[in-house]
Order: structure tokens, then C-alpha cells, then sequence
């Protein structure tokens, strides 16, 4: 077997020499550069295994190096040298290719062989047996990562980061999976052995939240009648997920910036700060950047959580993941049953505005209707060639084709909404239907209402200047709680959105429980 090749390139002759000596004692053989002149020099004599590349170099910087070297020669794995300051470009170099960062000064002697070796082992068998590792704990915690390449190297990255205590901001859209990326995280880190605290943001109101974070004392406030700690000191050596962080209030999130920078709080009305040592995991389904720029949202804040940012791909943009993440639902809901190819075929032209929540939710409905041993079209209320959030009139046409009584091909000509309301319109044509029917009407019109909010959401139909699109939806968001005695997962199962999204509208709109 050919000697394992390192490139070291770093500025600094002391750092090049401990690596020289180091590698070299394992039988390695080492070239050394301390410039981008020297560096590209030595790419252009001979190959590499790994290159050890410092960030900075006084005529050139780690990122562009990086650059070179993957240009010339891919399988060479690069790991970048880093100091505490900027950690943040090392992990952007990961993003961009780098296998891994090394923190300066460097501490453990064993940890950087083993990391040069794994990365040795890289270069020359390919990345298999490291997503392997990965793929073992994502099963075990059950997080189906899928096929999807970006998916993929985004779960590589998390795994790889995960061991590190720097602060991660996870986005993606409602659904897709934040919380269970969190969780996976904790469990690779080496604070898996302790508690891991999810929190919504915008589900509580500022005062809630506050206590909630940090505690109170007893007597803080009316009702405080005991000493309570907060999350903050009940997961102490743990990990902390603040979900929804764009909801937090800026009051909420001056104090959120405080603990970071400093690791101490104190509880509400007390007066002893207490010290506290937590890895921050923070999510927004909220674009952060553009919440900065409305000045919703700190600055400096957005830069402490967002050391790592992991940007998880909505389910529509991973269409070839949906069999693998039915086929799992429904054995999930019902081992005896399978789903038909036609089935999965629309799932996959769906477009799955609530992500994997929804595929979840529509499954175990679909499995509850089910009398058979095959999942049919039947069984999805006419939802995945019903309502697919295009336009207001096709959704319209979706809803009616939903409910089993009607006979659309005899009104061909008709214009969908008339023959939506001949048929549905008065209470004596809706005294014809079974409960069963009924109940699926009822189910499709509210996913019918869904999309449509989303749709003008998306034209810009619901900004403030919409009163009447908040107050209908504010209404209908009653009725269901009603409807379901204020039971919030039934609730927000039946409008197909999300607790934490129910939650935040209750609260948007001002809605108690009478
Ligand atoms: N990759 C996945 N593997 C298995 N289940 C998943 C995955 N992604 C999401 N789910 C399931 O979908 C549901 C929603 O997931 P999760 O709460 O993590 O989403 P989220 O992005 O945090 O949502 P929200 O923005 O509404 O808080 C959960 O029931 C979860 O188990």
C-alpha cells in the first residue's frame, strides 16, 4: 500500500514542524507549505491523502485554498485549522467541502490523529463507512434521512458539528423535521447522557416564556407560590431547543443574548445569578435574515445562535424520499397494510405545504379509513387530488371531486364553484349525505381553507391591510376548537397545521376557551 500523504499549510513553522514530526512517527509522509505560492507549488508535485490548511495565511485565506485544492485534486479531504475567533469560517468550510475543522491551540494529541486517520480513510474508500455511523444513530432515533444528496450532506455535517458545543440555528419550513434534527444532534453529541429540553417560543406569552426560560423565585409574581427553576438550569450540561426563536419577544430575546455570552441568568425576582453551562439549539421556520432587516429580530443574537446554520430541505424539493417516508407512516399506524402504487404516485405530486407532519398526519387517517389490506385513493378524502394548494378555483373543483356522492362527470361543462354549490350548497342536498360523508366534506373544506390562507399568503393577501382574511381565519380557527372542545391536537390535526402553529394563532388572534 502507497505511503498516506499530508500536505500541511500554515504560516506559523512551529505548527508545520509538530505536524511534521507527529505524521511522520506514524509513517506518513509530509510536505510542508507556508504560503498559497508554496502550497499550490506542492499540489501541482504530487498528491495528497489530507491537507491541513490554517484559515489564515498572510496572503491568503483558508476558504480560497480549499478552493485550489478540491479543484486539483477531489479526493484530497481537507481539514481546516482554526482559531476559537473563527469558527464560524471553518464550519462555512466544511459547508463548502472541508471535511472537518481543528481548534488551535491544539489540546488532544489522540483526537487530532484520529481525525487525520478518519480522514485518511475517506480519501481513500470514500465516505461509506462514516455514513454508516451516522445512519445507524438517525434509525435508532428515528430519523429517516432518506436518499436526497442535500439531505444527506446536511445530516453528514450535523453529525460531524454535533460533538462540537457551538450553537445551531436549524430552518426549514414548518414540518420538516427541525425538532427531530435537534434530537439527533443531542444524541451524537457528547451530552446525550443528559436532558434534552424542548421549548416553543411562541407559544407562551412573554411573562410564561420568561419563567419558563429562567425560573422565579417564590412570590415573584401573583401565582408564583413556589420556587420554580426554569429550563435553563434543568438542562444544565444538556441541550436546549428553542423552537420558533423568531417568535420570542425582544425582551425575551436580550435576556436569550445575556445567558449565551455569558452562561448566567437569574431567576424572575431573584437576585443570585445562577451560572449554567447549555448547548443552544435554535429553530425558525421564519426567515431570521429578514426578520434582522424589519428589526424583528437582534443582530447580535441571530450571530450567537447561528454559528451552524442548517437549512432543511421542504419535502415537495425530496420527492423521491415520499415512498420511503410513507411506506414507514403506515407501518407505523398498521403493519398489515400496504399502500398501492397509484397512491404513492400522487403522494409524490403532492406538494406538502405542512412537510413530513402532514404526510404523517394524512397517512394515519388514510390508515384509519382503510378496510381493506391496500391504501387507496378513497382513503385520502380526495386530499391528494383535491387540495393541492395551486389556484383558489382548481382547489374549488378539488374539494368537490373529494366527497364520494358526487357524479362530476354529468356537469362537465359547469363551471367548478356551481357545481360545487348545487351540490353541497343548502342544507337539503347536505342532509343526503352519510356521516361518513360529512365528515370527509368537512375535512376537505378545511383543507380547502388552509391552502387557500396559504396561497393568499403567499400574493400577499394576508397582510395587515387583510382584516377580513385575518377575521375569517380567526373564526374558522374557533369553530374547529369548538368542535373539538379546545382539545388542541385534534384541533390542529383537523386543520392541518401544526400544535406549535395552532398555538401561536390562538395567541396571534386573542382566542380563550370559554
Ligand atoms: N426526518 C424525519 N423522520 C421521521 N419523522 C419525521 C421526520 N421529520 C419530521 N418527522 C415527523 O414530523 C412531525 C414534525 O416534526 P418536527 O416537529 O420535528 O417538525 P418541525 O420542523 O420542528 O415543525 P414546526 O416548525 O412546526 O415546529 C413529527 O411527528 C416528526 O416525528
Amino acid at each position: 500500500m502507497s505511503k498516506v500523504s499530508v500536505l500541511i499549510i500554515d504560516d506559523e513553522e512551529s505548527v508545520c514542524t509538530f505536524f511534521r514530526r507527529l505524521l511522520q512517527r506514524k509513517g506518513y509522509r509530509t510536505v510542508t507549505a507556508v504560503n498559497e505560492e508554496e502550497a499550490l507549488r506542492a499540489l501541482d508535485c504530487g498528491t495528497y491523502n489530507v491537507a491541513m490548511v490554517d484559515l489564515k495565511l498572510p496572503d491568503t485565506d483558508g476558504l480560497t485554498l480549499l478552493k485550489h485544492i478540491k479543484a486539483r485534486q477531489p479526493a484530497c479531504e481537507v481539514i481546516i485549522m482554526t482559531g476559537f475567533s473563527t469558527i464560524k469560517t471553518a464550519v462555512q468550510a466544511m459547508q463548502l467541502g472541508a471535511y472537518e475543522y481543528l481548534e488551535k491551540p491544539f489540546e488532544d494529541i489522540k483526537l487530532i490523529e484520529r481525525l487525520i486517520e478518519k480522514a485518511t480513510a475517506v480519501s481513500c474508500q470514500g465516505p461509506r463507512e462514516e455514513e454508516e455511523e451516522w445512519s445507524e444513530l438517525a434509525k435508532s432515533t428515528g430519523f429517516l434521512v432518506g436518499n436526497c444528496p442535500d439531505m444527506r450532506h446536511l445530516v453528514s455535517l450535523a453529525y460531524k458539528i454535533a460533538p462540537k458545543d457551538i450553537s445551531v440555528l436549524i430552518q426549514g419550513e414548518t414540518g420538516t423535521g427541525k425538532e427531530v434534527l435537534a434530537r439527533f444532534i443531542h444524541t451524537a453529541s457528547a451530552r446525550s447522557d443528559q436532558m434534552f429540553i424542548p421549548i416553543n417560543c411562541g407559544a407562551l406569552s412573554d411573562n410564561l416564556l420568561e419563567s419558563e426560560l429562567f425560573g422565579h423565585e417564590r412570590g415573584s409574581f401573583t401565582g408564583a407560590g413556589n420556587m420554580r427553576r426554569g429550563i435553563f438550569e434543568m438542562a444544565n450540561k444538556g441541550t436546549l431547543f428553542l423552537d420558533e426563536i423568531g417568535e420570542a419577544s425582544l425582551a425575551i430575546q436580550v435576556k436569550l443574548l445575556r445567558v449565551l455570552e455569558t452562561g448566567e441568568f437569574m431567576r424572575l425576582g431573584g437576585e443570585k445569578q445562577i451560572h449554567c453551562d447549555v448547548r443552544v439549539i435554535s429553530a425558525s421556520n421564519v426567515d431570521l435574515e429578514e426578520a434582522m432587516l424589519r428589526r424583528e429580530f437582534r443582530e447580535d443574537l441571530f450571530y450567537r445562535l447561528n454559528v451552524v446554520k442548517l437549512v432543511i430541505p421542504p419535502l415537495r424539493s425530496r420527492a423521491q424520499d415520499i415512498p420511503m417516508l410513507a411506506r414507514y407512516f403506515v407501518k407505523q399506524f398498521n403493519p398489515t397494510l400496504t399502500l398501492s402504487e397509484e397512491i404513492l404516485d400522487l403522494l409524490c405530486q403532492y406538494d406538502w405545504p405542512g412537510n413530513i407532519r402532514e404526510l404523517s398526519n394524512t397517512l394515519r387517517q388514510a390508515v384509519a379509513l382503510c378496510d381493506g389490506k391496500v391504501i387507496l385513493p378513497e382513503h385520502f378524502s380526495g386530499k391528494l387530488t383535491a387540495s393541492k394548494p395551486r389556484s383558489a378555483a382548481q382547489n374549488g373543483q378539488q374539494a368537490m371531486t373529494a366527497a364520494p356522492a358526487c357524479e362530476v362527470s354529468s356537469h362537465q361543462a359547469q363551471p367548478p364553484m356551481e357545481r360545487f354549490w348545487e351540490h353541497y350548497g343548502t342544507p337539503e342536498a347536505l342532509s343526503q349525505l352519510s356521516d361518513g360523508e360529512l365528515t370527509q366534506l368537512l375535512n376537505s373544506l378545511r383543507g380547502l381553507e388552509a391552502n387557500l390562507y396559504a396561497v393568499m399568503r403567499q400574493k400577499g393577501l394576508s397582510s395587515s391591510g387583510s382584516e377580513a382574511l385575518r377575521d375569517s381565519e380567526a373564526a374558522s380557527i374557533k369553530r374547529t376548537l369548538l368542535q373539538h372542545r379546545w382539545n388542541i391536537t385534534e384541533a390542529a390535526r383537523s386543520l392541518g397545521i401544526a400544535r406549535n402553529t395552532l398555538h401561536r394563532k390562538i395567541k396571534k388572534y386573542g382566542l380563550q376557551n370559554q
